[in-house]
């Protein structure tokens, strides 16, 4: 495998019991396998035992809070998150958002329960903050370019090559990926350029009449 890594965010796209989420990542793996290229998959909390049981891949979960075992009704628990399957966790997703305290708090959460912690960010100056708390990657994503299908490692590279100096500059352990709008082959090669080591992404796969063909093109330029 390559140090690349592709999550794929499954957001709240697919309905059913978990048969579309397993069947995505059932896709990810094959590109994964084919391509040398590690590939995530970011379902629904409730089918994050399901695809982790069935595909063998890197599951994500899309947001976990930072509570332990107890009396805390309606919030996602890193120990169950963990037991599902799930080697990592999304963090302030933009359309999860946390305030820096809950940041830091979950950062420190899914350490503890040895999850992969990859914070999401919106421009420079948050993903330097998010370098700060040491998460294993930062994912910068222009919120106005998400769903929209234009790239952001084409429409915005300053965002991309500004977070990596930035989070370079502050804790050079931390990785920076890049979302938003990216769906082809030639989007995810110009997000390596800019210095990021991966994407975050979502709706130009899971949307795709072939999510595999999409997966295919997705690695084919790397
Ligand atoms: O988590 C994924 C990002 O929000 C990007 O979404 P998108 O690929 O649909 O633009």
């Amino acid at each position: 495998m390559s140090s690349t890594l592709i999550v794929l965010n499954l957001k709240t796209y697919l309905e059913g019991t978990g048969e579309g989420a397993v069947k995505v990542a059932q896709a990810c793996k094959e590109v994964a396998d084919d391509s040398g290229i590690e590939i995530g998959v970011a379902p629904q909390f409730c089918d994050i035992y399901r695809v982790a049981s069935q595909v063998d891949l890197p599951v994500y979960a899309q947001s976990l809070d930072p509570v332990g075992a107890g009396s805390f009704t309606g919030h996602a628990f890193v120990q169950s998150i963990k037991d599902a399957g799930a080697v990592g966790t999304l963090i302030n997703h933009s359309e999860c958002r946390l305030t820096l305290a809950n940041i830091d708090a979950s950062i420190t959460t899914a350490r503890n329960a040895a999850l992969k912690t990859i914070v999401c960010t919106n421009n420079v100056a948050t993903s330097a903050a998010a370098a700060a708390l040491g998460p294993d990657y930062v994912a910068v994503e222009p919120p106005e370019l998400i769903g929209s299908g234009i790239p952001v490692s084409k429409a915005d590279p300053g965002v991309v090559t500004g977070s990596v100096d930035a989070v370079k500059r502050i804790n050079p352990a931390v990785q920076v990926l890049c979302g938003a709008g990216i769906s082809k082959g030639e989007d995810l090669a110009a997000a390596l350029e800019l210095g990021s080591v991966g994407v975050l992404l979502a709706s130009g796969i899971v949307k795709a009449a072939d999510p595999k063909a999409a997966l295919e093109d997705l690695v084919s330029k790397v």
